[in-house]
């Protein structure tokens, strides 16, 4: 496998790497240094961004709960329709006076709140974009499960991914079709999938594809938006039966039924269907664990004629500026789904070549935190 290859190479760090390294750190950990840089500037600034980034990994878990409190109290929501008092809050998010201060004092030093007179708050310049985007607020109300499964971060990681966590259940239910269930998971996908397809669709030009293959569709959340920006493109769903009954009823409402056929599967047992001269993988691959992802793509890559294109949107470790949305973030969240894992753009084309595909490239998406792109050609 050729990522174990990647991996596993002779890739000892070289002895002037590890003496540099030591020497840095040595540096950094000694009192009388950290002393001597908090006072002197330029280094000053420096210090204080590093203690003050570690202080934040310290207290991050209280800057979540700020943010699920908030999300979840429709502190926002409320602050969106101008000035609000502590009474207001407190009457709006069923708090005391007190807790609604202590909640929207949290919020506005996290940026979600601003208190634009003493005593008035509204919503902070990270608040707006945050109460604007329904998709990220759907997954800071999901997030309860990955909170209940990291209580025990180490149990976790001793489990080695056999414990049944509150994740996987959610995730089985998505894909074994327990109905109320599978929905409730293809919803969310739906309501987040907005965020990819629009950086998905930013970043790559589908305008000389005729026809588009969404493999793990879901609900057709990323169809429905290519629909609009291409008119004649011919589309296609190729998901999960259960899930498929619900994107049928989706598709209607939005009267796209007769545009999207749907290609109900499992995309590990049934042959993907042939014929389109572009497949799109929206986060699926990091769901998968090496070897069934592989598998995926040398299916995916039958699937195509030489020369057509495989377009992979998802989230990707070691994205610069966003590596803790990668290995962080994604890394314990698949880790507790217990199933996938992020990986680098490097991984996955190492992947891309190994299932067969003639090249690929990274496409730069303006929200790399949200998703970064590849695109392939069979
Ligand atoms: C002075 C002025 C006016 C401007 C100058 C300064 C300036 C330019 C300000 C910019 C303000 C602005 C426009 C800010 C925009 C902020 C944005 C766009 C924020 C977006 C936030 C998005 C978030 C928080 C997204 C979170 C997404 C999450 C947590 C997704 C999780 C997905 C999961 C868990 C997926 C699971 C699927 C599975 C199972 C892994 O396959
Ligand atoms: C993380 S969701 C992504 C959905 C959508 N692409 C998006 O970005 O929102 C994974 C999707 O893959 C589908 N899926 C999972 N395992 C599958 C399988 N074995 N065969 C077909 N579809 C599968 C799920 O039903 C779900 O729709």
């Amino acid at each position: 496998m050729v990522i174990e290859n990647l991996q596993s190479a002779n890739t000892h760090p070289p002895e002037w790497k590890r003496r540099w390294i030591n020497r840095r750190n040595r540096i950094f950990a000694n009192p009388a240094f950290q002393k001597w840089a908090s006072a002197l500037w330029p280094f000053s600034r420096v210090a204080r961004k590093h203690a003050s980034h570690l202080f934040d990994l310290v207290a991050g878990f209280t800057y979540s709960q700020t943010l699920l409190a908030a999300v979840e109290a429709d502190l926002l929501g409320l602050l969106a329709q101008g000035p609000s008092d502590a009474d207001a809050i407190a009457a709006h998010c069923d708090l005391s006076r007190d807790g609604a201060l202590r909640l929207v004092r949290a919020a506005a030093a996290l940026g979600l709140a601003e208190e634009v007179s003493p005593g008035w708050w509204m919503l902070g310049e990270r608040g707006a974009p945050l109460h604007a985007n329904a998709g990220a607020q759907a997954m800071i109300r999901h997030h309860k499960l990955l909170y209940a499964d990291l209580a025990d971060p180490l149990a976790l990681l001793r489990a080695d991914r056999k414990a049944q966590t509150q994740l996987s259940r959610f995730w089985q239910y998505g894909v074994q079709g327990n109905d109320e269930k599978a929905s409730a998971y293809s919803d969310l996908m739906a309501v987040s999938q907005a965020m990819v397809a629009e950086q998905t669709l930013a970043a790559h030009d589908f305008s000389r594809c005729r026809s588009i293959l969404d493999i793990g569709g879901g609900h057709g959340a990323f169809v429905s938006a290519v629909a609009v920006q291409h008119p004649n493109a011919r589309l296609g769903i190729f998901d999960l039966p259960p899930v498929l009954e619900g994107t049928a009823k989706r598709l209607e409402s939005a009267g796209l039924n007769g545009r999207v056929t749907l290609h109900p599967g499992d995309f590990f047992h049934t042959p993907l269907p042939t014929g389109y001269d572009c497949i799109t993988l929206n986060r699926i691959l990091h769901d998968h664990d090496d070897d069934a992802a592989l598998a995926l793509l040398k299916s995916t890559h039958k699937a195509l004629k030489p020369g057509a294109r495989l377009v992979i949107a998802e989230p990707m470790a070691d994205t610069p500026g966003a590596q803790g949305m990668g290995d962080a973030y994604f890394g314990l969240y698949l880790w507790a789904m217990n199933s996938g894992r992020p990986r680098s753009i490097r991984e996955i084309g190492a992947m891309l070549q190994e299932a067969g595909f003639q090249s690929w490239q990274s496409a730069t998406t303006r929200q790399p935190v949200i998703a970064s792109l590849i695109v392939s050609l069979a």
